[in-house]
């Protein structure tokens, strides 16, 4: 069995090391430019376009992330890319869903015990006790159900938020609340006093937090964007924000990365930045799912992970 690597920053030694020792009956080498070796399975992170066309050998495709986007929109304009009938897997969870647990958890008691509040009289060197803020107005709404904000969602509500969700099918986990498809999008909003969005960057998905969406929040409302950046429209935050409609933002991912060093979201008082890392790929764990879904593949088995070219997600 032979497998192929390509990442534009992670160690590849350490990948090509860490699945040959987990399959210890394969090949693995890492692709460089003019390599048309066959290959039985190819892991990937922005791949160039001659990496994979032509591949009609290829039992699978892996993206070494969870969201599917740079590589489905890179098909679109080279659609040889992906031979036909070969699938495209994702990574599901890999310690992923923690890492969100930990910073969309940690935000929400940050707001939800006003810490920025309190920071903010700090500021004026003001000792000043604020009424608290209470669960049963707090009602946190995860924006996509799946594998992360599934687990986003339950984690909250065990800390005693209501917790709603909104994906395209039903869900029925622990403690929340289930909205689903584009007719009960406003029911799910409505009330809604924390919006996280977990949702993948899907032609349908682009652009969702917009004005209309955001005053359709419950007032003085928290965003939190986990997913993509091109699902905010930042103008729209920024007047939301300075109408008050908005309370406070935390930001993981931009519409354009490196967030540039003049975006107004930099200086904003009540916006918050990190750079695209509320979950990373974790080697250890993505090498194991990566192994048995191979071995699942060449047993005959349907291994789940698989992408939905239709649903782009
Ligand atoms: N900032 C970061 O560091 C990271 C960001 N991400 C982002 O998180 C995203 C989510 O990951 P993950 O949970 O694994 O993905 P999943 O595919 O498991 O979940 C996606 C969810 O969105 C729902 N959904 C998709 N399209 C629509 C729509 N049009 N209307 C309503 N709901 C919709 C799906 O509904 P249904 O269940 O019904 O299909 C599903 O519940 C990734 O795509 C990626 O962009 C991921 C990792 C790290
Ligand atoms: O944003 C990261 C990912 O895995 O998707």
């Amino acid at each position: 069995m032979d497998i192929i690597f390509h990442h534009p920053t992670f160690n590849a030694q350490q990948w090509i090391e860490g699945m040959q020792q987990k399959l210890p009956e394969a090949s693995v080498r890492q692709w460089q430019p003019g390599d048309n070796q066959p290959a039985d399975y190819a892991l990937v992170w922005h791949p160039p376009v001659e990496m994979l066309s032509g591949r009609q050998e290829l039992k699978g495709v892996f993206a070494l992330g969870a969201g599917v986007d740079s590589i489905l929109s890179k098909l679109q304009a080279h659609p040889e890319m992906l031979p036909k009938g070969v699938p495209l897997f994702r990574l599901e969870d890999t310690g992923m869903a923690l890492q969100m647990q930990e910073y969309a958890v940690s935000q929400v008691l940050h707001w939800f015990r006003r810490f920025d509040d309190y920071q903010a009289l700090k500021q004026q060197a003001k000792w000043q006790p604020l009424d608290d803020y209470h669960h049963e107005n707090f009602t946190i709404g995860v924006l996509g159900a799946g594998v992360l904000g599934g687990k986003v969602a339950e984690s909250l509500a065990a800390w005693g938020f209501p917790v709603r969700c909104w994906s395209r099918s039903k869900k029925d986990y622990h403690g929340v609340t289930s909205y689903a498809g584009a007719e009960q999008l406003d029911e799910f909003l409505n009330g809604t006093r924390v919006l996280i969005n977990l949702l993948p960057n899907t032609p349908q998905t682009v652009g969702i937090i917009n004005s209309q969406l955001l005053n359709k929040l419950a007032d003085g409302a928290y965003v939190m964007n986990l997913a993509r950046g091109v699902h905010l429209i930042e103008d729209d935050l920024l007047a939301a924000l300075d109408s008050g409609k908005v309370k406070s933002a935390m930001l993981d991912v931009f519409a354009k990365e490196p967030l540039p060093e003049n975006s107004p979201l930099w200086k904003h008082p009540r916006v918050a930045i990190t750079p695209h890392l509320a979950a990373v790929t974790r080697p250890e764990e993505a090498m194991v799912y990566i192994a048995k879904t191979i071995r699942q593949i060449e047993n005959g088995e349907s291994p789940g992970g698989q992408v939905s070219l239709d649903n782009g997600y």
